[in-house]
């Protein structure tokens, strides 16, 4: 049984758990109940404090987790990462007063700045040749000039609505994060062999998400031109349409290059292009 350690609520929770579920995985889930063992798969799911994450796998409590890069990094444990996940995605910056001016880093000499990331701070500061006093709060952090605590904070940002809400402006980019998985490096050969298949499966998900399937009509002597444009794990799939002369194309796209290839493929003679999300993608 792998021991997998996720945040118990918070900006990592849910879309931890979907990805657990979207490999496959079932399990009951109560907010009350810290700790579940997965029915179909042998997983057992701790649900904890984020902060804790990284130094409970490194310490062999948990056998792998889920947590922030900005936490891990924090916390010296970077060399734990597997997989980055792709999701809660954000980066952490400094920010000062909306009406204060502010020209460069040098700004920030001699100031007082609150965190609850002192060590990536003091790291971007000393690159910087920066010299700053920092305040370490574990919360709440957006609130500190407003209170005569500190001149300038470093917080995560996503939206940047709640730097706006604090009458704050970000100033400088210290870090950028998104969710990674951990793991121990001490696994069993057993939970080594559970890790690698439960890898598999996050990959599959992965991969999935940002593919699309099309499937489009094209007359048969534009087959050749569109299938350059489209690409595809081998070759496009290419089937005869009742119609004679038209064929149909299916193929896979990656999101990003989405938009570009449909007015590529239309340009070039593409019909009735349908885009389908897919599920699992196995390679
Ligand atoms: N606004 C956001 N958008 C996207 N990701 C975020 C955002 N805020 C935080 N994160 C990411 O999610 C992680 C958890 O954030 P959250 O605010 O839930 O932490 P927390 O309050 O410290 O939770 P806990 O109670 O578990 O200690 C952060 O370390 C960061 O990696
Ligand atoms: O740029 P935004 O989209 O506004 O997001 C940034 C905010 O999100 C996080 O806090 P969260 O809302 O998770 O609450 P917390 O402070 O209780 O962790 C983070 O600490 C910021 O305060
Ligand atoms: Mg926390």
């Amino acid at each position: 049984m792998l021991r997998i350690a996720i945040q118990k609520s918070g900006r990592l929770s849910e879309e931890s758990l979907n990805l657990i579920r979207e490999c496959g995985i079932s399990f009951v889930n109560s907010s009350l109940k810290l700790k579940t063992e997965c029915t179909n798969f042998p997983l057992e799911i701790l649900f904890l404090r984020d902060d804790d994450i990284p130094g409970y796998v490194a310490d062999g409590v948990a056998d792998i987790g889920i947590v922030g890069q900005n936490v891990l990094v924090e916390e010296g444990k970077e060399e734990l990462t597997v997989e980055k996940l792709g999701f809660s995605k954000c980066r952490l910056s400094l920010a000062v007063p909306k009406s204060d001016e502010y020209t460069s880093i040098h700004d920030l000499n001699g100031k007082n700045i609150a965190t609850s990331y002192p060590n990536l701070l003091k790291a971007f500061l000393d690159a910087q040749g920066v010299q700053a006093q920092i305040h370490t709060i574990s919360g709440s952090v957006e609130i500190a000039p407003s209170i005569g605590l500190a001149e300038a904070i470093c917080d995560i940002v996503s939206s940047g609505s709640t730097l706006i809400s604090n009458g704050l402006k970000e100033v400088e980019r210290v870090f950028k994060s998104e969710a990674v998985l951990i793991a121990s490096p001490e696994l069993s050969p057993e939970k080594r062999g559970v890790l690698e298949k439960l890898l598999f499966r996050i990959q599959a998900v992965q991969r999935a998400r940002k593919a699309k399937y099309i499937l489009l009509n094209s007359p048969d002597d534009k087959i050749e031109e569109i299938s350059r444009l489209l690409p595809s794990i081998k070759a496009p799939t290419v089937l005869p349409l009742a119609e004679e002369g038209w064929s149909s194309l299916h193929s896979v796209v990656n999101e990003d290059d989405f938009w570009e290839i449909i007015e590529k493929i239309k340009a070039a003679g593409a019909q009735g292009i349908l885009v389908v999300p897919i599920e699992k993608m196995i390679i």
